[in-house]
C-alpha cells in the first residue's frame, strides 16, 4: 500500500499534455491557451468619453468655483458613440458627447450632463474640470504589441471577453480530456429499468460524469459490464480506443468476481499501483496503456467520488494543460472530536461554515463509503493525516473545499450591516 502523495506523484509522472486544437471563442471556457496572444491594436482604439456630457477645454472652466460662477459655452456639435467628429473646438465652445464616443480635437475634458444646464445651443457648466477628466485614453486598457494572454492561461470569462475585444473568434487551446466511464457489477441496472430484488441503479456513472463535466472534461459512458471477464474486457477495450482517460467503477477489491486488475493485465496495460493508504479509496488501481490513463476506482459511491477528486481530477487537469492542480484548501476549526486508526489518510465529509473571520467544520454524519448522502450534505473534505489517531474539538484541520458556492457565511456582522445599508430606507 502506498501513501496518498506517492500515488499522486506516480499518476502525474505518467500524465502528459493532450494535443492542441483550434476552438471557437464560444466553446473554449476554462480550456488552457496553447499560444501567446499579442494585441494587434490598442484598446480602446481611440480616446473616448467616460460619461454622457459635454466635451470642452478644461481651461474654459477655470472661473467656475465655489462662489456661484458658472461658464457658458456654445455647443457646436453632437458626437454619438461610434462616430468620429471632424469638429475642432475653439475657446468658449463645447460638443455634446455620449459615453464611448471619440474625443474631438481641442477637447481635453468632459463634464457630466448632471453638472450642466442646457438652453438652446448654449450649455452652462457648473463644475470646474481638470485636464483629462472623464476621458479614457487610447490604449489605456491594452497596448498594441503587448502579450496580453500567455500560453498556459486558463480561459476564464474575462479572458474570453478580452479575446473578443481583440477580434479573435478562435484560438489554439489544449483540448479537453475525453473520459470514458465503465461501471461493473451484476447488481447494477440502468435508470428506467425495473428494480428487481437486490438490484441498484448504476449511479456512480452519473456522479462521475457530473464530476468530469464540473472540471471541463468530456464524459462518455460505456455502460455496465457484468461480472464477467469477456464483457469487462470488451467494454474497457472500446473505452480505451476512444478515450484519453478511462475510469472503471467497482471490481477492484478482494471479491472472487473483482476482475478489473486481471483484465487490465490481459489487455496489456501496465499496472503502476493498487491500494493507497487512504479512506475512502484504498483499493484504487492506476494503470496505463498506450499513453491512456486508467483508474480502477473502488465501487462504493463515496469512494468513487473522493478517489476522483484526489487522484483523477489532478491528472485530468494536467492533461488539459492546467498548471494549478490542487483544490483550494483552508484551515478550519473542528466542531467535534475525531478518532481514527493511524495508517491511512482520511478524507471525511464535512460541512464548512464561515462565522465572522473564522471557519468551522463539522461532520455530515455517518461516514461509511456507501453513504452518498454524506456527500450530498457536505461541501468539503476534511483531510486527516495518515499518522494522526485523534484530533479534538477546536483543533485546526485542513479542509478541501468541494463546492465553494455552498459555503455559508453566517453571523457576519459586517455583511449584515452592509445588507441593511443596501435595503431601501437603510442608512
Ligand atoms: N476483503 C476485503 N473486502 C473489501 C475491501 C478489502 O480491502 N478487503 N475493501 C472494501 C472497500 S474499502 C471498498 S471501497 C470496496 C471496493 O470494492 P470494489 O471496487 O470491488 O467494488 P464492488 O465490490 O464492485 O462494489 C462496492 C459497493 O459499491 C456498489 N457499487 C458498485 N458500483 C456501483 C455503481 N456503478 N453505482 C452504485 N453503486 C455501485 C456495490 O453495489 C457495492 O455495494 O470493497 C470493500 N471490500
Ligand atoms: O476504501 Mo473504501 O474506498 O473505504 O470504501
Amino acid at each position: 500500500m502506498i501513501a496518498v502523495q506517492e500515488a499522486l506523484e506516480r499518476i502525474l509522472t505518467h500524465t502528459h499534455r493532450l494535443s492542441v486544437e483550434e476552438q471557437c471563442l464560444g466553446d473554449c471556457l476554462y480550456q488552457a491557451l496553447a499560444e501567446d496572444i499579442i494585441a494587434e491594436r490598442d484598446i480602446p482604439p481611440v480616446s473616448n468619453s467616460a460619461v454622457d456630457g459635454y466635451g470642452l477645454r478644461a481651461e474654459d472652466t477655470l472661473i467656475v468655483d465655489s462662489s456661484d460662477h458658472i461658464v457658458a459655452l456654445k455647443v457646436v456639435d453632437m458626437v454619438p458613440a461610434g462616430a468620429i467628429s471632424q469638429t475642432v473646438i475653439e475657446p468658449g465652445q463645447a460638443v455634446q458627447i455620449m459615453t464611448g464616443a471619440s474625443i474631438p480635437q481641442g477637447v481635453n475634458a468632459v463634464v457630466m450632463v448632471e453638472d450642466t444646464e442646457r438652453s438652446a445651443d448654449m450649455v452652462f457648466v457648473t463644475k470646474r474640470l481638470n485636464q483629462g477628466e472623464n476621458i479614457r485614453a487610447a490604449g489605456e486598457d491594452v497596448r498594441q504589441g503587448e502579450v496580453i494572454l500567455k500560453e498556459g492561461t486558463l480561459l476564464k470569462p474575462a479572458c474570453i471577453g478580452m479575446l473578443a475585444a481583440l477580434g479573435k473568434s478562435a484560438v489554439n487551446v489544449v483540448r479537453r480530456a475525453n473520459v470514458g466511464i465503465v461501471s461493473t457489477g451484476d447488481e447494477l441496472i440502468e435508470l428506467g429499468e425495473p428494480v428487481t430484488d437486490g438490484r441498484i441503479y448504476d449511479y456512480n456513472a452519473y456522479s462521475l460524469a457530473a464530476l468530469i463535466r464540473k472540471y471541463y472534461g468530456i464524459p462518455v459512458s460505456y455502460g455496465i459490464a457484468r461480472d464477467d471477464r469477456q464483457d469487462l474486457a470488451a467494454k474497457i477495450s472500446t473505452a480505451l480506443m476512444q478515450s484519453d482517460i478511462v475510469m472503471i467503477s467497482g471490481g477492484v477489491s478482494m471479491g472472487d468476481r473483482d476482475y478489473v486488475k486481471e483484465v487490465l493485465v490481459e489487455l496489456g496495460a501496465h499496472i503502476h499501483f493498487w491500494r493507497v493508504a487512504c479512506k475512502p479509496g484504498r483499493p484504487l488501481v492506476f494503470a496505463t496503456w498506450n499513453n491512456r490513463l486508467i483508474f480502477g476506482l473502488p465501487g462504493n459511491p463515496v469512494s468513487v467520488m473522493v478517489a476522483f477528486e484526489e487522484f483523477v481530477r489532478p491528472a485530468m487537469l494536467k492533461a488539459m494543460g492546467y498548471s494549478s492542480l490542487q483544490k483550494i484548501a483552508i484551515w478550519a476549526e473542528l466542531k467535534e472530536d475525531i478518532h481514527k486508526k493511524p495508517g491511512r489518510t482520511h478524507f471525511m465529509r464535512g460541512k464548512l461554515k464561515r462565522q465572522g473571520e473564522r471557519f468551522f467544520v463539522s461532520f455530515t454524519g455517518e461516514q461509511g463509503s456507501g453513504i452518498l448522502s454524506s456527500m450530498v450534505r457536505g461541501n468539503c473534505l476534511i483531510h486527516v493525516p495518515q499518522h494522526v489517531s485523534s484530533l479534538s474539538k477546536g483543533n485546526k484541520v485542513l479542509v478541501q473545499i468541494l463546492d465553494v458556492e455552498e459555503v455559508p457565511q453566517e453571523d457576519d456582522q459586517s455583511l449584515q450591516e452592509e445588507n441593511i445599508k443596501l435595503m431601501p430606507g437603510g442608512t
